[in-house]
């Protein structure tokens, strides 16, 4: 992956207040800035070397976004959208850890969350496809992780949704994840996929990680445990924010231009 691995941070964290060195990611996990099955990477990619610029103290200590500012139920999206009526679809609780590459936790770091409805929709003035869109669901909640690394929503699974890349392409369902870490400039953003889609084979996002055992890494894991009689079911999707097992994150330029 040419000079990248030298410099691209996949999760830069902190210990005691200090950066810890670059972690190099193992070849074929992060996809290539330019993939070319994922047609809109080709405006997107740097045509010049990157340049590494070095955090300074006011980049990693603020601003930061502290649990005064979330609400109750900003991690219940089947009720955060201010109404009293229900969201059509399946009731799901996605729950999950956020971790350091030796399993420590990571506490206190905002998670947010944004997806389509039930139908694939985004309710969003740039989403026009003609799926309904849902008055009772506006798709984005956040929450902060607690002491073990701890996060858990409630929301409901997303349909699948039809794009430009190719002919007949469907992005499979996914709920997107932005995570804060310790600082403003260490946002990382992912995308978390339900297991078994059948929509994988076609979905260059998904395809462009070249490792199989990172694309799974992307896949959450349907949980019986935490299901809820009468109520939801439930999937776990683990975060990891550097080392062999990290999780895989888009890179900014992909960000920027993101729905
Ligand atoms: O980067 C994009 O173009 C793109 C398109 C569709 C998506 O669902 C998405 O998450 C990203």
């Amino acid at each position: 992956m040419s000079g990248l691995d030298d410099i691209f941070v996949p999760g830069a964290s902190t210990r005691g207040g200090v950066m810890l060195p670059h972690y190099p990611v193992p070849e074929g996990v992060h996809p290539p800035l330019d993939s070319p099955g994922y047609r809109s990477t080709a405006l997107r990619h740097p045509d010049e070397a990157l340049v590494a610029l070095p955090q300074r103290l006011n980049e990693v200590t603020g601003p930061a976004l502290g649990e005064d500012v979330i609400r109750e139920d900003d991690n219940d999206l089947t009720k955060n959208h201010g109404g009293t009526g229900e969201p059509q679809g399946q009731r799901v609780i996605v729950h999950g850890r956020v971790l350091e590459e030796d399993g420590r936790p990571v506490p206190n770091t905002l998670v947010e969350v944004w997806q389509a409805n039930a139908a694939g929709r985004y309710a969003h003035q740039w989403d026009t496809w003609p799926a309904p869109l849902d008055p009772n669901f506006t798709g984005v909640g956040r929450m902060m992780t607690d002491d073990d690394g701890r996060y858990r929503f409630t929301t409901i699974r997303p349909g699948a949704y039809p794009w430009r890349n190719h002919p007949n392409a469907w992005r499979p369902a996914h709920i997107h994840f932005s995570l804060f870490g310790r600082a403003f400039t260490q946002r990382l953003v992912t995308q978390m996929y339900f297991p078994d889609d059948p929509l994988f084979f076609q979905d260059p996002i998904y395809n462009s990680v070249p490792d199989e055992n990172a694309r799974r890494r992307m896949v959450s894991r349907f949980d019986y445990e935490q299901t809820q009689d009468h109520w939801a079911l439930a999937f776990e999707f683990d975060i990891v924010l550097r080392g062999p097992d990290a999780s895989i994150f888009e890179d900014d330029e992909a960000d920027d231009d993101d729905e």
